[in-house]
């Protein structure tokens, strides 16, 4: 048995193979064929390691969810010690409490079912606005929620000159206030109201943005409301230009249309879900975490 193999399915490839080439560990596929009825059949590399990090980012997260479970599962079967989880995009994460008497508190029972099929999870800027830690909701010693502010600064850096960052909701304020102090940029915080899951309400508090490269930052793009609201509200001002960058693009059915019929210049993800707007890649703060975690 080698001692550290990572394992993706084709749906993260290009993302698993370059973390594995930072890390200096073997790649190999999980083979995936969907029956005509909906089921998964799965098919392991036939050489495993005594460690191994399944790669997979769980947007789309039904099947993926049942997937990582008879996958896990298997692996154990096979003697496999120490099985780690780098899941970029956590699903789950922002069903996590119960609005009204009856609904179901997703966050934990999905960090729970994780958490006794995986040794580690590793993730990126997890939706935990009412815990402090990712450990709450996968009870897991090396449940690790990392922040991919430094590259997103970076990002910034190279391709903005004087830009003013725009969080468009309280919560957003975490990343935003971290990313514009890596260089000193200007920042600013709206206020969201959220109103239902294609309504939005977004207050701009005052600035000056005439003649101002914005850039709209966010966690993650779900429908896009959010980042759209925010850009209509934008418009009155005559900014220099608008922009988005966001960490999980998941720009739900028409959203990149929408957002750049309403001006919106440039639309720049992080890689954790494979979308056409991918421009900073997690693979340098996934591979030093993944590194520290197999260190220990
Ligand atoms: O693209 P959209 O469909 O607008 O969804 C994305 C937005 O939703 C989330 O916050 P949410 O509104 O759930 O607020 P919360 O912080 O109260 O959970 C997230 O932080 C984004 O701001």
């Amino acid at each position: 048995m080698k001692s550290t193999l990572l394992l993706s399915f084709s749906d993260y490839q290009p993302q698993a193979k370059a973390l594995a080439m930072v890390c200096g560990i073997p790649h190999d596929t999980i083979q995936l064929h969907r029956f005509p009825d909906g089921e998964s059949q799965l098919t392991l590399p036939v050489n495993l390691a005594e460690t191994v990090i399944v790669c997979r980012s769980l947007d789309e997260p039904n099947n993926k969810l049942v997937e990582l479970m008879l996958t896990a599962r298997s692996l154990r079967q096979h003697g496999v010690k120490r099985i780690i989880l780098v899941a970029p995009y956590l699903c789950y994460m922002r069903q996590d409490k119960a609005f009204h008497p009856g609904e179901v508190v997703s966050q934990t029972i999905v960090g729970h079912f994780l958490a006794d099929l995986f040794d580690a999870v590793i993730t990126v800027d997890s939706h935990l606005h009412r815990i402090s830690k990712l450990s709450e909701a996968i009870p897991l010693e090396y449940a690790i929620n990392l922040t991919a502010t430094q590259p997103m600064a970076d990002f910034i850096e190279a391709h903005f000159t004087n830009p003013l960052l725009l969080g468009p909701d309280g919560e957003s304020e975490q990343w935003v206030k971290e990313i514009a102090t890596h260089f000193g940029f200007d920042y600013a915080v709206a206020h969201k109201q959220r109103l239902g899951d294609h309504n939005v309400v977004v207050t701009l508090p005052e600035n000056d943005y005439a003649r101002r490269n914005i850039i709209i930052v966010d966690d993650v793009a779900s429908t896009g409301k959010t980042l759209l609201e925010a850009a209509k509200q934008l418009t009155p001002y005559q900014p220099a230009s608008v922009s988005v960058l966001v960490s999980h693009a998941l720009f739900i059915d028409d959203a990149i249309e929408q957002l750049t019929n309403a001006g919106v210049k440039h639309i720049y993800s992080c890689d954790s879900i494979p979308h056409q707007t991918n421009s900073v890649s997690l693979a340098n703060i996934l591979a030093k975490a993944l590194q520290d975690v197999l260190q220990q």
